[in-house]
């Protein structure tokens, strides 16, 4: 889907400039649309010729205010306050920014010149913005070397075989191998192309003499074969990706390899359940697959390559290092993607899609989003995932605030006491599952917002209330009741008072001397601790204000 359709409108001496509409399509239409009725923004923005640089400036404000709803994900929704135009996320910034920037481009190709003055400002002061936004999030690593012996061969290697780059590999202290820009690379370029025919998917299974046992087994998943495949690729001397299987760590450290002191740190939290739960579901499906396999085609399946260790090294493997990519053929797919498979994730990323082979060209393209200087660290987006899922399948905590790093907080009332649903704000059936975040990310002034999401603040309003008529959280000002406000802020405490205890003081062993996993583990429960305390701490400040106002 296109992020921005282009119409250029010129008439009596202006320029008019449209953002796509909401689409209805979308699941979130109806949530962008209020809050973008309740912001007054339009979609469609007439600039005369004539304004100065000032009025431009103004009207740019709005349309990147509109634009960023449009980008905005169920998450970024979800806290948006209504006395806060944004940014919301780099995420989100980027996207935003980035798509008025090809707007304006594409505005700018054969613009008359009376126009092409406007156009200009419009776009320096969003190349400003972009750049920025690159300036005010990312947190540089430190290069332990440049050179870097065998990925120094697989580069060479792509290229022999069609790549494209502008990109070199070196080593972080904090993140293993990652790509520095070897030249200036300007927004809007590409960083890195890699042709179709490099990349590993799953017609590589269909063409291998794995194919047949493993089509014949009920619910095998494609991405089931090619891990099963990759299992023996790696030790396959005459591999056309041999270079690359020689290139991957021997060992991967997410999650899913934590030892039992990191385990024993995490108690208390969600996290470590989801860790217990998500390996036994891989030890179930290895039960299931690979002493049968190895049994009846031992041929294909050699024992020594199928024990439990590699089939959890080949999953780290795939959770770590795959990439959903459309190809060329239409199928979508996880498929390993080799040098690109060396780019470190940001929350402020440079490359933000690249999930789909150019047609015309049979390639992957990784485009940047904002510019990366030579020698500074090209980022890709892994996704928009919380601390809990890239420690377990990447075995990492991004550095910085990342705004998915929410904790979710299920409620049985969704129905008022006569049965009926809260559809009043959202149109929709009222959501079950709320959430919170660090409010250290809230940026309201509002003295009833308590730096809490509103769906949540107007869920507990409605239900404590118990008229369970929800009031929209952007909509008219809500009726503020001090008892009322008390009850919401005393559950909210009630929830959390006892995550916090339960979560415990500052683990106060020697992290620096600790293994990796160990120390990961209290990193993440810090996290954990500090999101929950600032939610109390908040709580406690909103009483505390309600008792002066008394
Ligand atoms: C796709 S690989 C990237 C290349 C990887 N650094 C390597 O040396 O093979 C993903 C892995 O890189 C590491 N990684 C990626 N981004 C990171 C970050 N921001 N901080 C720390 N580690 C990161 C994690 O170990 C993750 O599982």
């Amino acid at each position: 889907m296109p992020l921005v359709t282009v119409e250029e409108g010129e008439s009596g001496g202006t320029v008019t400039i449209c953002l796509p509409p909401l689409s209805e399509e979308d699941p979130l239409f109806s949530e962008k649309k209020r809050l973008s009725d309740a912001r007054n923004l339009k979609f469609r923005y007439q600039l005369p010729v004539s304004s100065s640089t000032e009025e431009v400036l103004q009207i740019l404000d709005q349309i990147v205010q509109a634009a960023r709803i449009l980008h905005m994900d169920e998450i970024e929704l979800y806290f948006a306050e209504d006395d806060d135009g944004g940014p919301y996320s780099p995420r989100n910034e980027l996207e935003s920014l980035n798509s008025i920037l090809i707007m304006i481009n594409s505005l700018l190709t054969g613009a008359k010149t009376d126009i092409i003055q406007v156009l200009q400002v419009l776009k320096s002061k969003i190349i400003t913005m972009i750049n920025s936004v690159g300036v005010q999030n990312i947190d540089e690593m430190i290069i332990e070397k440049l050179d870097a012996g065998t990925e120094e061969m697989l580069l060479i290697w792509g290229e022999d075989h069609g790549v494209r780059t502008k990109l070199k590999i070196a080593h972080f202290k904090e993140a293993g191998r990652g790509a520095v820009a070897s030249e200036d690379i300007s927004m809007g370029d590409i960083a890195l192309e890699i042709p179709e025919s490099l990349i590993i998917s799953e017609d590589l299974v269909r063409e291998s003499d794995m194919y047949d046992p493993l089509k014949q087994l009920d619910d095998i998943t494609s991405d089931t074969m090619l891990l099963l495949w990759s299992m023996r690729e790696r030790y396959n001397s005459n591999s056309r990706f041999k270079i690359f299987f020689d290139t991957l760590p021997e060992e991967f450290n997410t999650g899913l390899s934590f030892g039992v002191d990191a385990l024993a740190v995490l108690e208390g939290t969600l996290l470590l359940e989801e860790l217990l739960q998500a390996k036994q579901l891989l030890r179930q499906q290895y039960d299931a697959l690979c002493p049968k396999l190895c049994a009846n085609h031992p041929k294909i399946f050699q024992q020594e390559l199928y024990t439990w260790d590699k089939f959890l090294w080949a999953c780290e493997l795939w959770y770590s290092n795959g990439m959903k990519v459309v190809l060329s053929d239409g199928k979508l797919g996880t498929c390993l993607v080799p040098i690109a498979g060396l780019l470190n994730h940001s929350l402020c990323p440079h490359i933000l899609h690249y999930g789909r082979v150019d047609q015309s060209t049979k390639s992957l393209k990784f485009r940047v989003s904002r510019s990366c200087k030579a020698g500074e660290q090209c980022y890709l987006s892994y996704g928009t995932f919380p601390g809990s899922h890239l420690i377990t399948f990447y075995g990492f905590l991004p550095k910085g605030d990342n705004p998915y790093d929410v904790m979710p907080l299920d409620f049985d009332d969704c129905c008022n006491e006569d049965g009926r649903s809260n559809e009043a704000w959202t149109g929709e059936s009222s959501r079950t599952t709320h959430m919170v975040r660090g409010t250290w990310l809230s940026k309201s002034d509002k003295p009833h917002a308590y730096g809490l999401p509103p769906p949540l603040l107007a869920h507990l309003r409605s239900v404590l209330k118990g008229d369970g008529i929800e009031q929209p959280p952007e909509g008219p000002k809500p009726d503020i009741h001090k008892e009322n406000e008390r009850a919401v802020l005393e559950t909210v405490l009630s929830i959390f008072n006892p995550m916090l205890e339960g979560i415990g003081d500052s683990d106060d062993f020697e992290r620096d001397n600790s293994r990796w996993d160990v120390k990961l583990a209290a990193d993440y429960k810090d996290l954990q601790r500090r999101i929950i305390s600032s939610v109390t701490k908040s709580c406690y400040s909103g009483l505390e204000m309600l008792d002066a106002s008394a």
